[in-house]
């Protein structure tokens, strides 16, 4: 049995999350049999003492049979209604199914603000600690209610990963109405399974969709491996599996893709500031300047930036580009925009000396690992 998958089945601490396509019946609204299905594993878990966080999608697939509304709503305003009315039928659901094992659900919505802006991610941090500490099962989704186009995570898949790097989690687990990760739409044939991803040459050969096949879910299997790699890269080993295994798939047996853990755990600093920091312009690197940040981790100096980009101010997030504008790393910039162009390119030696200091400090700075 691979890593990943043991570690999966040991986990302490772990992050499930469903797709909505496995919680609705093709008529629309919830389909409850399959819920409790996946709320018997959750449950099962739990009593052999790990602490599960269940990230839910369906709300809006919920609320369209209640509102007679056929299928999924393209316009925001619609999805944010089917939503209300949805996110309360989930979560009356999932109570009343794991009150079946004397269990307490927590609900707990959130938009991308609440990790984008360190103060709010490190709240996020403790409500999950609490409510963990006190044995209930919080049930997460986005708040898509409130959460506008421009703030949308737009994906629960990476909301899930987000979420298991923020508390710690030992594994996370993405359950969706596909086995496995194939190497290409499995509803087109022919498709071969990868049953374990050690590292991205695993993945060379992947064409993952954009579209599932249900048409109540977003993203499809392209933003399950995309949020695959960044959990994975940071260290949380991931499994993605079929919600119908759900049972199967959380005690190691040969189900679903695994991926291993290729990076090393980032503080909550650095992941936030790699993953979920939102970046308010970017910095043009010369190819000594990449070397230095990425390779040698050192401070980016102003003599190594060939060009700036976009209206930040001094402590917002920036993305480092290499000469082609493929990002390199992401850091903390210690100038305003407005101030950096007339140093860029200069040693210190020739810069004014309030403006002899690092434009982004390494201790502020994340190389982001390169992606075809
Ligand atoms: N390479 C692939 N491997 C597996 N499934 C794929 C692949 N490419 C596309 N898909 C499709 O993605 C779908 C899963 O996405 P989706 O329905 O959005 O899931 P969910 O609602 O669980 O988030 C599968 O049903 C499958 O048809
Ligand atoms: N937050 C939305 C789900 C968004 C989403 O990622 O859906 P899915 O692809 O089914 O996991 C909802 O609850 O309807």
């Amino acid at each position: 049995m691979s890593q990943a998958r043991q570690s999966v089945a040991a986990a302490k601490r772990i992050v499930v999350k469903v797709g909505s396509s496995s919680l609705t019946t093709a008529i629309g609204g919830l389909d409850p049999s399959r819920l409790d299905a996946l709320v018997d594993a959750l449950a099962a878990r739990s009593k052999a003492g790990s602490q599960v966080v269940l990230v839910s999608s369906g709300a809006i697939a919920a609320g369209l049979a209640p509102l007679g509304i056929g299928k999924r709503p393209k316009d925001l305003a619609t999805q944010q209604a089917a939503a209300s009315v949805g996110q309360l039928e989930l979560v009356h659901a999932y109570a009343t199914s794991f009150a079946r094992y004397d269990l307490t659900v927590g609900q707990l919505l959130l938009t991308a603000d609440d990790v984008v802006r360190r103060s709010h991610y490190r709240n996020a941090q403790r409500t999950f600690s609490r409510l963990l500490a006190l044995g209930v099962v919080p049930v997460v989704n986005e708040n898509d209610t409130v959460a506008t186009d421009e703030i949308r995570f737009g994906d629960n898949d990476r909301l899930a990963a987000l979420v298991a790097h923020l508390i710690g989690a030992d594994a996370l687990v993405l359950l969706s109405d596909v086995d496995a990760l194939y190497d290409g739409d499995p509803r087109r044939g022919g498709a071969r399974r990868i049953t374990e991803v050690a590292d991205e040459s695993d993945l060379a050969d992947v064409i993952a969709g954009t579209t599932g096949a249900s048409g109540v879910g977003t993203g499809g299997m392209a933003s399950k491996l995309a949020a695959a790699r960044l959990a994975s890269s940071a260290g949380v080993p991931v499994l993605l599996a079929s919600a119908a295994d759900a049972a199967t798939a959380l005690s190691a047996a040969d189900v679903g893709t695994a991926f291993a853990a290729t990076g090393s755990r980032l503080s909550a600093r650095r992941f936030w500031l790699a993953h979920a920091a939102d970046s308010a312009g970017s910095l043009k690197l010369d190819d000594g300047a990449v070397a230095a940040v990425v390779t040698r981790r050192r401070s980016l100096l102003a003599a190594g930036i060939a060009d700036v980009a976009g209206d930040f101010d001094a402590g917002d997030v920036v993305d480092l580009t290499d000469l082609t504008g493929r990002v390199v790393a992401r850091g903390v910039v210690a100038f305003d925009a407005v101030e950096l162009p007339a140093m860029i390119g200069r040693s210190s030696a020739h810069l004014a000396p309030e403006q002899r200091r690092e434009v982004v400090h390494a201790d502020d700075l994340v190389p982001l690992p390169h992606r075809t």
